[in-house]
C-alpha cells in the first residue's frame, strides 16, 4: 500500500431538543459544535495495527494475521445495514475478551473501530497494516456526540483507506468535496459504529458529525436547516459520568412498562422541536423579543419531560436552578443522567450577568464555556495530545 497519512475531523453536536424521543421516531433538532475529534492514519508494512486513544488511555496493537479469521464471509451493504453483524460482534468479544454485558470506555471505542475496519475490508485479500491516531477536543461521555464523532472520523479513514470513497489530498482534512453518496456511505458506516457503542442509536449524531451544521432529524429523513438565526448558548458539563448505552435502555424500559403515559411525553418532545424550527424561522427573517421567550419557555418545558422519561440528575437541576437565579434558561443535552446542558442566552444578554452565572456554575465545579450556533465551525487542528 501507498504511504499513506492522513487526517480526518468530524464536529461533536448538541442537541437542542428532540433526545431520547428521536430513538422512537420523533423529530430532533441538532447542531455541529466548534469542538472536533480528529484522527491521523499512518500506513505501513510491519504488519500490525496499532490504535492509539490518548483521551480514554487506550493503546492496542494486533497482527494482522490475528484478525483476518474474524472477517465475515459477505461483506455488508451499507445501504441494506439493518442491524449489526451479531456474529462477528460475538467473535470481536471473543477475541478481545470484552465482556458482552456492559462494555466500558476502553472496549467500546476498540470494538467500533475492530468492527468497521474488519467489516469495511472484508472483501478484500488481505488486511492493511496503519496505525491511527484520535483525539478530541470533545469531553467523551458527557452528551456530545464524542461517540458518533469518533464513529464518522473511523468510517472516513476506513472508507478511504479501501478506496471507496475519494481520498485525493494528503496530510490534510479531507471533509470539503465528498460527493453526497460518499457522505452518505461515510454516515452508514459509522452509523454501525454508533451501534456498537450505544446499542439502538437515533443516528442523529453521526448524521450531524457527518455533515455538520443544523438540522431536523425525523426517522432517518435528515433536513438541513437553512433559515437559522446565530444563538448565543452556554455550554455547561457537570462532569457527572454517565452512559448513553444505558440511559436509552432505561427509557426504553419505562416505556414499555407506561405505554399510554410516555407515548404523549415523546409526542410532545416531537411537538417542542417542530414549534422551535418554526420559531427559528421566524428570528432569522425578524426577530423580536418575544420569539426569545417562546425559546425559552421551551426549554422549560422539554426539561421537565425528559425529567419524566428518567434522564435528568441533581447536578442538571442544579444548573437549571442557577441559571434561572438570572433569567437564563436550561436544558440537558444528549442522553442526560449528567453529562452537559445548555443554556440560551438572549442576543443582548448581559455582559456583567452572563460572567456571573459563569463563575457560579464553575463554583459548583462545571466546565462552562460560551459558545454561537448556527455558524461554521472552526476546523483548525490542535495538537496532538
Ligand atoms: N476521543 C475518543 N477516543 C476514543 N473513544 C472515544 C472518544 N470519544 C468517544 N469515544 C467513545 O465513545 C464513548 C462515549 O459515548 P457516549 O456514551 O455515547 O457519550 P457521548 O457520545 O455523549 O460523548 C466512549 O466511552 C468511547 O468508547
Ligand atoms: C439520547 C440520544 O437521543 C442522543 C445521545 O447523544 P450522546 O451520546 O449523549 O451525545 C440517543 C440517540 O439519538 O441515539
Ligand atoms: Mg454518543
Amino acid at each position: 500500500m501507498d504511504n499513506i497519512d492522513f487526517i480526518f475531523s468530524a464536529p461533536g453536536k448538541a442537541i437542542l431538543h428532540g433526545e431520547h424521543a428521536v430513538v422512537h421516531g420523533k423529530v430532533a433538532l441538532a447542531v455541529s459544535l466548534n469542538l472536533r475529534t480528529y484522527l491521523r492514519l499512518k500506513s505501513n508494512s510491519t504488519g500490525k495495527v496499532s490504535l492509539c486513544l490518548p483521551n480514554i488511555h487506550t493503546f492496542m496493537s494486533w497482527d494482522v494475521s490475528s484478525l483476518l479469521p474474524l472477517r465475515p464471509s459477505t461483506a455488508a451493504d451499507p445501504k441494506d445495514m439493518c442491524e449489526l453483524d451479531a456474529v462477528l460482534v460475538q467473535r470481536l468479544h471473543h477475541f478481545t475478551g470484552f465482556p458482552s454485558e456492559m462494555p466500558d470506555t476502553c472496549a467500546m471505542a476498540v470494538l467500533a473501530f475492530l468492527y468497521i475496519y474488519i467489516s469495511v475490508f472484508a472483501e478484500s485479500r488481505s488486511l492493511p497494516s496503519f496505525s491511527l491516531s484520535v483525539w478530541s477536543a470533545l469531553p467523551p461521555g458527557a452528551g456530545l456526540g464524542s461517540s458518533a464523532a469518533y464513529s464518522v472520523c473511523l468510517s472516513a479513514a476506513m472508507l478511504s483507506l479501501r478506496g471507496s470513497i475519494s481520498s485525493t489530498l494528503v496530510g490534510t482534512e479531507l471533509t470539503k468535496g465528498w460527493s453526497k453518496e460518499e457522505l452518505e456511505l461515510i454516515n452508514s458506516w459509522a452509523f454501525q459504529g454508533e451501534r456498537v457503542i450505544h446499542g439502538t442509536p437515533s443516528g442523529v449524531d453521526n448524521a450531524v458529525g457527518t455533515w455538520g451544521g443544523i438540522l431536523r432529524y425525523h426517522a432517518g429523513t435528515i433536513t438541513p436547516l437553512s433559515r437559522v438565526p446565530v444563538l448565543r448558548i452556554l455550554l455547561t458539563n457537570t462532569k457527572v459520568p454517565r452512559s448513553t448505552k444505558s440511559l436509552v435502555a432505561g427509557v426504553r424500559d419505562k416505556i414499555k412498562k407506561f405505554p399510554s403515559v410516555m407515548h404523549p411525553v415523546l409526542e410532545s418532545i416531537s411537538a417542542v422541536s417542530v414549534t422551535c424550527e418554526l420559531t427559528l424561522e421566524e428570528i432569522a427573517s425578524d426577530p423580536m423579543p418575544e420569539h426569545y421567550a417562546v425559546l425559552e419557555e421551551l426549554i422549560d418545558i422539554n426539561q421537565h419531560h425528559l425529567q419524566v422519561l428518567g434522564v435528568g440528575h441533581a447536578s442538571l437541576d442544579t444548573l437549571c436552578r442557577t441559571t434561572l437565579a438570572h433569567g437564563l434558561h436550561s436544558k440537558l443535552t444528549g442522553a442526560g443522567g449528567g453529562g452537559c446542558g445548555i443554556t440560551l442566552l438572549r442576543p443582548d444578554a448581559d455582559c456583567s450577568v452572563v460572567q456571573n452565572v459563569i463563575q457560579e456554575l464553575k463554583d459548583c465545579g462545571y466546565d462552562c464555556w460560551e459558545t454561537s450556533i448556527g455558524v461554521p465551525g472552526d476546523r483548525s487542528c490542535p495538537p496532538f495530545p
